[in-house]
């Protein structure tokens, strides 16, 4: 597997150097050089398999010449240990849950294949890795989990001081050993402009040994096009077809990887991408002006990204084709205010409790379904609905079962550093190392 970056297309680097420098120093993102398609006859008999077996053969194809079949198979097995069942809700109505493993959000796909990834390839390494990381919410707890004493590597986590929630806090807060945690006071978008100008410092990469653990690494991708194939997989085995997946959307990590299945011959007749008020993508498609915005505080705050990492990759998949990534890809914003009133009709119609993120992908299904009967609506759960205890209704509130991991928490001292938005400050903070 060889990579470009979306700025400069000859560039040609193997899988494991974009693994750790996360980013080219072009400033642009990697991308694969050639995105294989699974052959026709698995994708005919794709029902037959298991989440396991769909995983190993997407990352075969992707990564065959780079990391020995066996290798790959276990770092699959010990990564993905959880499931992600498409829950039917109503007609043509189906949700697809990514909140069952460790840190109860979609990112533990992400978090855990890299994490084995980057120890599989560091194992004759001795310098230290700095995993850098800015989080929204969900990513900082997923990624902690998963790095959590792994030898030679230190992660710090970098989150929007009072704008994630207090179960996420604790989930980046608590762990101690190789995990440290920073409270900006900013904006998300503060927090991953910190991360990536770190990147650029010479003085920082001369000293440390820096990568990232955002989904602007290629690593964390691959693996988020596990769950779009087994979630066909699960409808298939239900004589479905037509497929509409609506993809709650910050950084755009999560539809990014869908389109990267969709490139592998996944049949997907329409994504959505489902955002709040932070609005960039859906205002671009509308007008074509990509402007960015500093992101704006909402009950879906994982979702609360003004700039997108990742849609420069979005716009690589489809360079030559604009009308093409319209054509398959729609984007709607939906305010705090909708989004409450979606949890509440969620609760009412399906008796089933989502988190805001995952109400607001229900909102852009529903919408598109207004005007598209007969297709197969899946949105996606993000993450589970504990997390957010202060958004729900009482009613609703008692619903929610609190998991064990949840409940130790708060049992737990929180652990961080608080910082300012400026550079110098970061700098200091990660020359003490
Ligand atoms: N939604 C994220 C923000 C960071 O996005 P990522 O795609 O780089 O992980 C979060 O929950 O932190």
């Amino acid at each position: 597997m060889k990579l470009y970056s979306t700025n400069n297309h000859d560039l040609n680097v193997d899988f494991a150097t974009a693994v750790f420098n996360s980013m080219p120093l072009d400033k642009g993102l990697y991308m694969p050089v050639h995105i294989p398609e699974l052959d026709q006859e698995f994708i005919n008999h794709i029902d037959k398999f298991t989440l396991s077996q769909i995983a190993y053969k997407v990352a075969s194809v992707l990564m065959k010449d780079t990391i020995p079949l066996e290798d790959l198979h276990s770092i699959i097995d010990d990564a993905i240990n959880f499931e992600a069942p498409v829950v039917e809700l109503g007609r043509d109505t189906y949700v697809l849950e990514l909140f069952h493993g460790p840190s109860l959000a979609f990112k533990d796909f992400g978090a855990r294949f890299m994490s084995r990834i980057m120890g599989y390839f560091l194992k004759d390494n001795e310098k230290m890795l700095d995993v850098l990381v800015a989080t929204s919410g969900d990513t900082g707890g997923a990624v902690a989990l998963g790095f959590l004493n792994v030898p030679n590597t230190r992660v710090t986590i970098l989150y929007p001081k009072g704008k994630v929630s207090e179960i996420q806090e604790l989930q980046l807060c608590t762990n101690g050993d190789n995990i440290h945690a920073i409270e900006v006071d900013g904006t998300f978008d503060d927090c991953q402009a910190l991360v990536k100008q770190a990147f650029a410092d010479e003085d920082l990469n001369g000293k440390l040994r820096l990568t990232s653990a955002n989904s602007i690494n290629i690593s964390r991708l691959i693996p988020q096009t596990f769950y779009y194939f087994n979630a066909y997989a699960q409808l298939k085995r239900q004589g479905k077809s037509d497929v509409v997946f609506a993809v709650p959307s910050g950084n755009f990590g999560n539809i990014g990887a869908g389109l990267l299945a969709y490139k592998m011959g996944l049949p997907v007749k329409q994504f959505i991408a489902a955002t709040n008020a932070n609005d960039t993508v859906p205002r671009f498609l509308d007008t074509g002006v990509y402007e960015t915005r500093p992101s704006v505080q909402t009950y879906a705050n994982a979702m609360d990204v003004g700039a997108p990492s990742n849609w420069v990759r979005i716009m690589d998949f489809f360079k030559e084709d604009e009308a093409a990534l319209k054509q398959i890809v729609k984007s709607k914003s939906y305010t705090d205010e909708q989004t409450l009133r979606a949890i509440k009709d969620i609760f009412e119609t399906y008796d089933y409790v989502a988190c805001p993120h995952t109400a607001i992908a229900w909102l852009a299904l529903k919408e598109y379904q207004k005007d598209n009967s007969g297709s197969t609506g899946v949105f996606l759960s993000t993450a589970h609905a504990c997390k957010f205890p202060d958004i729900f209704p009482e009613e609703i509130k008692a619903r929610i079962e609190i998991p064990e991991q949840v409940a130790e928490l708060s049992k737990k001292e929180k652990l961080a550093t608080h910082l300012d938005t400026s550079f110098e400050s970061f700098k200091a903070y990660l020359n003490r190392y």
